[in-house]
């Protein structure tokens, strides 16, 4: 396998999908040709990337829940419930565990076991073995976009069957759906295998039909500097792109300090738009989501509301396209209809009240702009020096040197040496800086709000700052004070 930035010839595109075909016999019924003139029929207000571009033209944020259970029929009321009851503007279709691992074989026994119980035996829906028709009777089932939420390596053979299968968005990415979700799968693999995953949707897009592609931006979800996700959702979006992928939504995880997430989602949109033109890709659409709190929730559900509340909160004065919808249930696991349809409407209740305020501009606001742009370009430049003028070279190189590292990332990939803490206003910062290739004066900024914290609680800057903070939100705070 070369890993070259480069959009996949035919003559190898045409022979790797030959065998990610044969991956399960659902992969049989895929016909591009009969794919495009399908979608070709769907109308507008149920294809994603116009219901995005409409809502970046009228600054409005839509509504993305999470959602996926085990059979289609009770998929499909699930997410009419959440359109209907919840008054979702977008719906998901997540993806179950075992079909992330390609563990097709276990995914026909989740269906099989939860047709004798009644109930959902898996954690999502398992597109693959369903298949292109069951998609299908999906998408035509609800009367808004659908995404496909996973977290696949290898999600080859899953793009294959839900494109087909009348998906018109798809998340994830080779480095934001390994790093976070694997122990120790090669970097260059997952990267290789997701150029596919863009190359197909390229195709699409050249047959007319546009795909919305969706990095995952959170990553670990955890105290992830915006500077470190804003990196990898650049990367990703400069690889889709040479794919030929044309509408990307790129993605942040809030943090929880208003000043940091609304200059984070601001720069996220301004860097990627930078990269992209700088790099000769002029015609992409660049969109934003914020996801709520992705870490620790508190248990009770009244807190829980207090959370997705701010994060709704967040995604409006932020002006993000989209917001991602965190429930009730999240401290708990997969949550019921009912719950999940509670936060929606707790967040549209937030985004609908605070539709006339965007965040002015105050000094704050440009200072944390400049530092998160500043920091980012340090990391994606040095990433394509390393690169020599390739930049999936780079991201191989940039990992194993520390130059890209995110922060509590499972993967033996990455590094692990950088580690973030909440400076005293909340805003996220590096404790540890370890091999980021940030000038003397972004390190000392970070290390001065960091001991501008630890004066205040007259205690030293330690990793116990990390972990009071991990679990803060769960406590219901936002800097974990030492008491
Ligand atoms: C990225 C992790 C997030 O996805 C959520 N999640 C994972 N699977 C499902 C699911 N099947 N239904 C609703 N939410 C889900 C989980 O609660 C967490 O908030």
């Amino acid at each position: 396998m070369e890993l070259k930035n480069k959009k996949l010839e035919d003559e190898l595109f045409n022979s790797i999908r030959q065998d990610v075909l044969l991956q399960w016999s659902t992969g049989n019924d895929v016909d591009f040709d009969e794919a495009v003139a399908y979608h070709k029929e769907i109308p507008k207000h149920k294809v994603f990337s116009d219901k995005l571009i409409e809502a970046k033209e009228q600054g409005n944020t839509l509504i993305q829940p999470r959602a996926g259970v085990a059979l289609v029929d009770k998929h499909i009321e699930l997410l009419n419930y959440l359109v209907n009851e919840g008054e979702a503007d977008l719906l998901p279709t997540t993806i179950d565990s075992y079909t992330r691992h390609n563990r097709y074989h276990e995914a026909e026994e989740g269906i099989n076991e939860s047709r004798k119980a009644g109930r959902s035996l898996l954690n999502g829906f398992p597109a693959v073995n369903h298949g292109i028709s069951l998609c299908r009777k999906v998408n035509e089932s609800v009367n808004v976009p659908v995404q496909v939420r996973h977290g696949t390596p290898d999600a080859r053979l899953l793009t294959e069957v839900t494109i087909a299968g009348g998906f018109t968005s798809y998340e994830g990415g080779g480095i934001s759906y390994n790093i976070p979700y694997s122990k120790n799968i090669p970097l260059d693999k997952t990267i290789y295998d997701w150029q596919y995953v863009d190359r197909l949707i390229g195709k699409y897009e050249e047959a007319g039909i546009t795909i919305n592609r969706e990095p995952f931006g959170p990553l670990t979800g955890t105290l992830v500097p915006p500077c470190i996700s804003h990196s990898v959702a650049i990367i990703e979006s400069l690889l889709a792109a040479e794919q030929g992928v044309k509408n990307i939504t790129v993605g942040y995880g809030q943090c929880g300090n208003l000043i940091q997430d609304i200059a984070a989602i601001r720069t996220l949109e301004s860097l990627t738009e930078e990269y992209l033109h700088k790099f000769g890709y002029e015609d992409v659409v660049v969109t934003t989501v914020l996801h709520q709190w992705m870490g620790g929730f508190p248990q009770d559900e009244s807190k829980a509301f207090g959370v997705i509340s701010w994060g709704a909160a967040t995604a409006a004065l932020a002006g993000a396209t989209k917001v991602i919808v965190k429930t009730p249930h999240e401290a708990m696991g997969v949550p019921t209809k009912e719950a999940n349809a509670s936060g929606i409407k707790a967040t549209k209740q937030l985004v609908t009240m605070l539709r006339d305020q965007q965040m002015v501009s105050i000094s704050d606001l440009k200072l944390e702009k400049d530092m998160i742009m500043a920091e980012t370009r340090c990391i994606v430049d040095k990433t394509l020096e390393l690169g020599d003028g390739d930049l999936a070279e780079g991201t191989i190189r940039a990992f194993q040197a520390g130059v890209i590292d995110i922060p509590f990332a499972p993967s033996r990939q990455n590094a692990g040496k950088v580690f973030p803490a909440r400076d005293n206003t909340g805003a996220v910062r590096f404790l540890e800086c370890a091999h980021l290739p940030f000038t003397q004066d972004i390190k000392s900024y970070h290390h001065d709000k960091m001991k501008e914290r630890a004066d205040y609680e007259k205690r030293d800057m330690s990793f116990q700052m990390v972990i009071d903070d991990i679990y803060a939100i769960g406590k219901g705070k936002l800097v974990g004070r030492p008491r």
